[in-house]
């Protein structure tokens, strides 16, 4: 990293606060209209910069890579999930990746938890209701959802955000169960009264809620797939605020759309933006434009931390949040 100010270049929009003290901090190109960058703009970003700062929905896949400039050394990540990095051709080129992992983790159990609660008990269902001027007034049989108290949660990667939704879930009179790649600490696992399950498969059978925690790898593409929603009950719901990738989405929108599964929860999607036009059509799913982190604060923070990664590498340190290819 050269002594004089790092050329950073920023992909969007990004909270006031944080871009002024990456202009005091760094020799900053800021992307101030928010449009997304293209290919070719992503292309000559790489080519210049010391540090490119992107986000989630940038793609930094091989070939923009392979167009880096000899200067680029630090790619950091403006958000947790780097499933849109390319981490073997970073390597390969000596970049090194960051991530803003832990701050948004409560943010998105918030919102998980959020989820657990709306889809069994209708609340968009109920809402959408409402404003249609066509509610008639309460009734005993009217809009009846499903209790979550005393019902079992399956949480599928029980990392920060597994085990923070685990802590609610708990809260909430649920009792939890998880599959992760590795099993808890035995004191976690007491503390948290999750009980372990090796295999997915036979956790998926057993479960009244699903919800999905692990990163989008190669190993986790379509974890969800149509074989194992079929597992599942069909009054189970499933709810993923992690990465669409992970679930098969045409699959579990036939499934709902057939009354095979109870109902969805979901702040990601296969393609984003776009949504599979079925599951807009469905009334037994809740569906967010990916806001498991959209808090004020939690952009702060995240930006705070995209700040201290930049500077601890600048300054000739490891930075904190280094993402290796080897933890996924
Ligand atoms: N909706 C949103 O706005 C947000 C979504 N996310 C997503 O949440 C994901 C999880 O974040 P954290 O909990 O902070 O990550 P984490 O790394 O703390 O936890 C992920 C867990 O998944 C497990 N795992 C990995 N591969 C697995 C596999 N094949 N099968 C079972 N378990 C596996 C890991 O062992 C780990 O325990 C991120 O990768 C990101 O995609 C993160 C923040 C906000
Ligand atoms: O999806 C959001 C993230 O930070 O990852």
């Amino acid at each position: 990293m050269p002594q004089k100010k790092p050329l950073v270049v920023v992909t969007r929009k990004l909270p006031d606060a944080i871009e002024t003290r990456m202009m005091e901090l760094f020799d900053t190109r800021l992307n101030l209209d928010d449009k997304p960058m293209s290919k070719a703009d992503l292309i000559e970003a790489v080519k210049t910069a010391d540090v490119l700062v992107p986000t989630i929905t940038d793609r930094i896949d091989a070939a923009i890579l392979s167009q880096a400039g000899p200067n680029l050394k630090l790619i950091a990540n403006f958000g947790t999930g780097v499933d849109h990095i390319d981490l073997a051709s970073a390597r390969q080129r000596s970049v090194t990746v960051t991530n803003t992992p832990g701050v948004l983790t409560e943010d998105t159990a918030d919102m998980t938890m959020a989820l657990i609660l709306a889809v069994p008990r209708r609340l968009a269902e109920g809402e959408r209701l409402l404003r249609s001027e066509k509610w008639n007034g309460w009734s005993p049989t009217h809009m009846l959802g499903h209790r979550i108290w005393g019902k079992r949660l399956g949480i599928i990667g029980m990392g920060r955000i597994g085990q923070a939704v685990a802590r609610r879930a708990k809260a909430f009179g649920m009792s939890i169960h998880y599959h992760n790649r590795k099993r808890l600490h035995p004191e976690l696992e007491a503390e948290l009264e999750a009980t372990y399950w090796e295999s997915l498969d036979q956790m998926l059978a057993r479960m009244d809620v699903v919800t999905v925690h692990c990163p989008h790898t190669p190993a986790t593409f379509h974890l969800l797939s149509a074989r194992r929603l079929a597992l599942l009950q069909p009054h189970a719901y499933v709810i993923n605020t992690s990465r669409g990738e992970i679930v098969d989405e045409n699959a579990l929108t036939r499934m709902l759309g057939r009354g095979e599964l109870a109902g969805a929860g979901l702040d990601v999607f296969e393609h984003e933006p776009a949504v599979n036009p079925k599951l807009l059509g469905l009334d037994n799913v809740v569906l967010l434009p990916h806001l498991g982190s959209a808090t004020i604060e939690g952009r702060m923070d995240m930006g705070e931390k995209v700040i201290i990664n930049i500077k601890t590498f600048a300054d000739g340190h490891n930075p904190p949040d280094r993402v290796l290819a080897s933890m996924f």
